[in-house]
């Protein structure tokens, strides 16, 4: 037992090795341990055939197969009875999915990513599937939105980007909020968690929230996170405007920098995932800033702050009671600051992608019921871009002196020309002349009243919003990124699943 079962598959593949003579008690202790990890098993003229999940470099996983030879019918039956009992015994491991594909995320390869590496992965380990490929926007939220037959499933799975998964979101939280009576466009409203898990299959342009869950966009991985029945749960923010709900947020809420190079690059989509890199150039030489003011509930009773040395990483746990999930009555508390700038970030997670392996907040958790405000102030353009390198590397992004950072649970934005009725109108019009102006004085500096808001790669039509974290309202098939053990070191017993 003092092996992992990666030594033990390898050392085993006859069962008159020393482990097989040890007492059943042991054996079945080691099938314990080693089970997690088999996604299949099949017996064929006396030979057991096994298919497990093997850790390998940069946080990927991997499908292996073994075989064991035994002449001793006996001893045969009872190891395919223990395993086949410890597989049993393995509930959290989903039977039926509910898959949604969407053929155009990223570089179009949704079907084909599916089709190749996931389904036969489901197919091997005994999982079914109801497979629906999306034919417009909003196809996926809709049908788990009102016709989905959500009792018949162990879990949802999406083949796609950030957009996707938002999709899948929406659908299932508002679902459930119906399902429970639960008024959505109350911001004070505490929302009933989703109870269906769902998993993510890389196929996006950004893939922020696999790669921040996972450690890797990798689709085989993925499959295998789901396969196991891993169990990570997740904050989501709400948003609102004069009380009517907009969107929920997972991953990046950005008004300024990021709404400004989301806006761009949704009129290029053709370019596929480069499109961000074209606009975000183009973004920052525009370099506009934008007035305002944000107020801001800290959260006081975590342990934690953004600038953090440490990282949430698998096995980071907070209980979901000890957040304050919904608005207190009275605002003691609050913070307020006011002015010029380049950008508003709120990150509820690392927001971890391949453009950025850190992330926008490194040191953000994914389930701590908390979003890391990130305040930009107007500077000059080389600082800014000091700044927006240090996404990159792990250079501390918050150690400038234009920046500031603040873990919060609630937050209010409001531009400087406070918006009304008629803002959607204003910020056209608003539009128009700056433009008109801008392109009659090419030289000038100034910038437009408002920005948008990014709110997980949509656009959000008010630039005025209220955001709360609602935390641990849905579960994902993860299990957040795990200590990257050194890959000589992947065969000892702590990389046992
Ligand atoms: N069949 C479809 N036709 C057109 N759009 C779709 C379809 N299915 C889903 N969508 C929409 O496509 C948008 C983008 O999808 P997705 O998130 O998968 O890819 P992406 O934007 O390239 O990646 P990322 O979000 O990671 O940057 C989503 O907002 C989704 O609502
Ligand atoms: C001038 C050089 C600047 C270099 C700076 C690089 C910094 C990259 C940071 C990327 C952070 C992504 C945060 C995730 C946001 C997702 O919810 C969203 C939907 O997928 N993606 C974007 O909005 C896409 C946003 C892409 C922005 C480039
Ligand atoms: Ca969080």
């Amino acid at each position: 037992v003092g092996h992992c079962w990666r030594t033990i598959f390898r050392s085993c593949h006859r069962f008159s090795s020393n482990f097989v003579n040890c007492n059943l008690a042991t054996q079945t202790f080691t099938v314990f341990l080693i089970s997690n990890s088999i996604i299949h098993l099949a017996l064929c003229f006396g030979v057991l055939y096994l298919s497990y999940v093997e850790r390998a470099r940069q946080h990927r996983w991997r499908c292996s197969d073994v075989t064991f030879h035994c002449s001793d019918g006996v001893l045969r039956q009872q190891w395919i009875q223990t395993i086949r009992e410890q597989l049993t015994a393995l509930t959290s491991r989903p039977k039926h999915l509910l898959v949604y594909i969407n053929p155009y995320g990223g570089k179009q390869q949704g079907e084909c990513i599916y089709e190749q590496k996931v389904a036969p992965l489901f197919a091997c380990a005994s999982i079914s599937t109801d497979v629906i490929v999306t034919e417009h926007a909003n196809h996926a939220r809709d049908h788990l939105k009102t016709e989905a037959e959500l009792k018949k499933y162990d879990g949802v799975v999406c083949v796609g980007g950030d957009g996707m998964f938002s999709e899948i979101v929406h659908g299932l939280v508002s679902r459930t909020q119906r399902d429970n009576g639960v008024d959505q466009n109350s911001p004070e409203e505490k929302l009933v968690p989703c109870s269906l898990r769902i998993g993510i299959i890389p196929a996006g342009s950004t893939d922020c929230i696999c790669y921040a869950t996972v450690g890797i966009n990798d689709p085989v991985t993925s499959a295998l996170h789901v396969i196991v029945g891993d169990s990570q749960p997740m904050d989501v923010c709400s948003v609102h405007h004069n009380n009517t709900f907009l969107r929920y947020s997972i991953s990046l809420l950005g008004y300024g920098f990021y709404g400004d190079v989301l806006a761009d690059s949704e009129r290029k989509r053709w370019m596929g995932p480069a499109r961000y890199d074209f606009s975000g150039f183009k973004t920052f030489l525009t370099h506009h800033h934008y007035e305002g003011a944000v107020s801001f509930l800290p959260a006081t009773d975590i342990l934690g702050t953004p600038r953090d040395k440490t990282r949430c990483r698998a096995g980071y746990v907070t209980l979901p009671n000890l957040c304050f999930c919904s608005i207190p009555e009275y605002e003691v508390g609050w913070g307020v600051v006011r002015g010029k700038f380049l950008a508003i970030n709120a990150a509820s997670m690392s927001c971890a992608c391949p453009r950025s392996p850190m992330g926008l907040s490194p040191a953000a958790h994914l389930a701590d019921g908390t979003t890391d405000l990130i305040l930009v102030r107007k500077c000059s353009r080389f600082n800014f871009l000091r700044h927006l390198l240090r996404h990159t590397s792990k250079d501390d992004q918050f150690d400038m002196t234009f920046v500031e950072v603040h873990r919060v649970r609630r937050f209010r934005f409001t531009p400087r020309h406070c918006q009304n009725d008629s803002e959607l109108d204003l910020r056209e019009n608003g539009k128009q002349l700056f433009s008109q102006i801008c392109r009659d004085h090419p030289a000038c500096s100034c910038s437009p009243a408002y920005s948008s808001w990014n709110c997980d790669g949509e656009i959000l039509p008010h630039a005025a919003i209220e955001v709360g974290v609602h935390c641990q309202l849905i579960k994902l098939f993860a299990r957040g990124i795990e200590e990257q053990p050194l890959f000589e070191d992947l065969a000892n017993p702590q990389c046992a699943l």
